[in-house]
């Protein structure tokens, strides 16, 4: 009989010494003949077995119960699958329903028996079933495969699964056509009933028409604007709001997540300059962005539609002038491709011909020091480099400082003095004094560079210092620059981590590029230090980051009164590790109210807490 599965050649494969077919024995498994299984079950095998997933071992399935109970997923599916369950009472089979992160969020259960079935398997609501952690199952195959997939028995990757079989069907958001998640059919391995696919498809069918009614106005705005500009424009079109991003082939094919970032945060500025035009330099190229803003039928914003013409090709815009190159110098250009980003480096290269002292300034934490030994490297960086801190107490004896910064220069080496506010008047003056004897003209002679934090409040003595060097940098603050953090986070990951195995998803760079940074590119590396621990090493998300991060990175400017009620709602989830119910109990207001404030003040809107999937 046609169970509605899409039928597939047998395949003979034995993947991660799995046995297959009805045969499998435990033994079998580590020593397995080459059997014939179904095609997509052993691409889905494959794909476990390349997980590390070991067979024979339960997996340790990642659990939070703390999901959206209001979730439009839920509110579609609910009615739905009431209807079918009550039509499966007493039958020996239970139904799932998974989120797109293939976690269950809700199940009902025909027989009694079964509860205990589904429980030693981990099949229940809060478990999430992703591939990568539970292997071939009827879940999160079915989000790998992005259809229907039906796993009998001993298809399952995993022994703790093989005593059930079970079938998923994806569910499309009707608006953006993305899965919005799976309803499964799961029953003890030996009650598969080959009508099940059906059944269930005409229950997704159903729930994604509900989808349809429960989207947005602003989703649904965004898509049509969308869907009419992929009609007109041949190149490249993105559609942006905090909910979703929809590309066409051409930009899903050229743009990486910091493209997609570094476009959003394009958009935001063309908004806020009420400009429609800007030319970004992208991974693969320049592109010249134009911006049509899109609003809902009640004139609400709703997102953008920005289409993109390249100008140039990247050999000859690489984001940087090609003779700061690594290639050409022997060391990487500090990262970010902002117009104030590129002037900072043009200085630096220019200043990088000539051999006097310079002076670099700016805000705290701005990357003053990094520049310096950029700049080191690139004028002359066959000579040796001393570092000496002003403002750490152990070299502070001011009049030694000044003799070893003598000695050094004269040995050849380059000097780098940081943070020379803390030097008395008089030691700053021998410091000029040393600058003023070290002659370009003297080639054995080190280079001094001088780096110091400035402020709005900067002394007049240390402006008067500073401007007497012959060379002086000014380093924006990173608000200035904010385009710059999705160059500049997979660098500070990878000093962090120590290799670049770590990356920062979208959500989470729109979150970083809305901060204001008073501490600049060294409270974003504290940031990310956190949220490398916080995470598993390989995708950052929104709920990674500290609280303080997200607390700052609103979106939409708020009434005083919003603000602080949004501060004390994050700050209330957080002390209850994002559990939803008992931050509602504690701030003593009703859970859907807590959810709408959750979406109103923007907390979650671009999934900052992970407390659900955005409506
Ligand atoms: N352009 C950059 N690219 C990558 N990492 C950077 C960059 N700028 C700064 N960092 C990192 O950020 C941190 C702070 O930078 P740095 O010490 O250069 O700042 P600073 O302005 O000299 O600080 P201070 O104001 O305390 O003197 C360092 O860990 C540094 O490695």
């Amino acid at each position: 009989m046609d169970d509605g599965v899409q039928a597939m050649e047998p395949t003979s494969v034995a993947p991660g010494g799995r046995a297959s077919g009805g045969t499998a024995t435990p033994e079998a498994r580590h020593e397995p003949p080459q059997l014939s299984v179904r095609a997509e079950i052993a691409l889905s095998w494959r794909r476990s077995a390349a997980c590390g997933i070991a067979p024979d071992k339960k997996a340790e399935l990642p659990y939070d119960p703390d999901f959206d109970s209001d979730s439009r997923l839920l509110r579609a599916a609910t009615p739905v699958v009431d209807r079918l369950a009550s039509s499966l009472a007493d039958t020996p089979t239970s139904i799932l329903l998974a989120d797109r992160q293939a976690r269950i969020v809700r199940r009902w259960v025909g027989e009694k028996p079964l509860y205990s079935a589904l429980d030693n398997a981990d099949a229940a609501p809060g478990f999430a079933f992703a591939e990568e952690y539970a292997g071939t199952n009827g879940l999160g195959t079915v989000l790998e495969e992005a259809r229907t997939v039906a796993v009998r028995g001993e298809e399952h990757y995993a022994d703790f699964l093989r005593h059930l079989s079970c079938v998923g069907v994806p569910i499309h958001n009707p608006v953006t056509r993305a899965v919005e998640g799976v309803l499964d059919i799961t029953c003890l391995a030996d009650d598969y009933n080959p009508l099940i696919p059906a059944l269930l498809s005409e229950s997704v069918q159903h729930i994604e028409t509900r989808l349809s009614h429960l989207s947005s106005p602003a989703d649904v705005a965004l898509v049509e604007a969308f869907t009419l500009a992929r009609r007109r424009h041949r190149g490249a079109i993105l559609g942006l709001n905090t909910n979703m991003i929809l590309t066409n082939p051409i930009a899903s094919g050229n743009l990486t997540p910091h493209d997609q970032a570094v476009l959003w945060d394009a958009s935001t500025r063309l908004a806020r300059n009420q400009r429609s035009e800007v030319s970004v330099d992208l991974t693969h190229g320049r592109y010249r962005v134009r911006c049509q803003p899109v609003t809902t039928a009640a004139h609400h914003p709703a997102g953008v539609v920005l289409y993109l013409d390249p100008i140039r090709s990247r050999h000859v815009s690489a984001g940087y002038p090609p003779s700061v190159t690594a290639t050409s110098t022997g060391s990487t250009p500090p990262p970010g491709r902002s117009p104030q980003w590129r002037r900072v480096i043009k200085r630096i290269q220019e200043v990088a011909q000539l051999s006097d002292p310079v002076a670099i300034t700016g805000e705290p934490g701005t990357g003053k020091l990094y520049l310096a030994e950029y700049l080191h490297e690139l004028s002359s960086p066959a000579r040796g480099l001393r570092v000496f801190n002003a403002a750490d107490p152990s070299e502070a004896a001011t009049k030694d400082l000044i003799i070893r910064v003598n000695e050094t220069l004269e040995q050849g080496d380059n000097v780098i003095v940081r943070r020379i506010e803390y030097l008395p008047t008089q030691a700053q003056a021998q410091l000029r004094a040393l600058a003023a004897t070290s002659p370009p003209s003297a080639p054995t002679t080190g280079r001094l560079i001088v780096t110091a934090q400035t402020t709005s409040h900067t002394h007049e003595r240390l402006e008067q210092a500073l401007a007497s060097y012959p060379h002086h940098l000014w380093v924006p603050p990173l608000a200035q620059h904010t385009e710059d953090i999705a160059d500049l986070t997979p660098v500070l990951l990878t000093q962090l981590a120590g290799q670049s195995t770590a990356h920062c998803s979208l959500p989470t760079l729109q979150a970083l590029m809305r901060s204001p940074w008073p501490g600049n590119i060294a409270e974003l590396r504290d940031a990310l230090a956190a949220a490398l621990n916080a995470s598993d090493g390989q995708e950052i998300q929104p709920h990674h980051l500290p609280t303080w991060v997200l607390k700052r990175a609103h979106q939409r400017r708020l009434s005083v009164m919003e603000q602080s009620e949004r501060e004390l709602i994050i700050e209330t989830l957080a002390s209850v590790g994002n559990n939803r119910t008992q931050a509602a109990r504690i701030l003593g207001i009703g859970r859907a109210t807590l959810y709408r404030k959750i979406r109103t003040l923007g907390i979650s809107t671009a999934q900052e807490l992970h407390i659900g999937t955005p409506v």
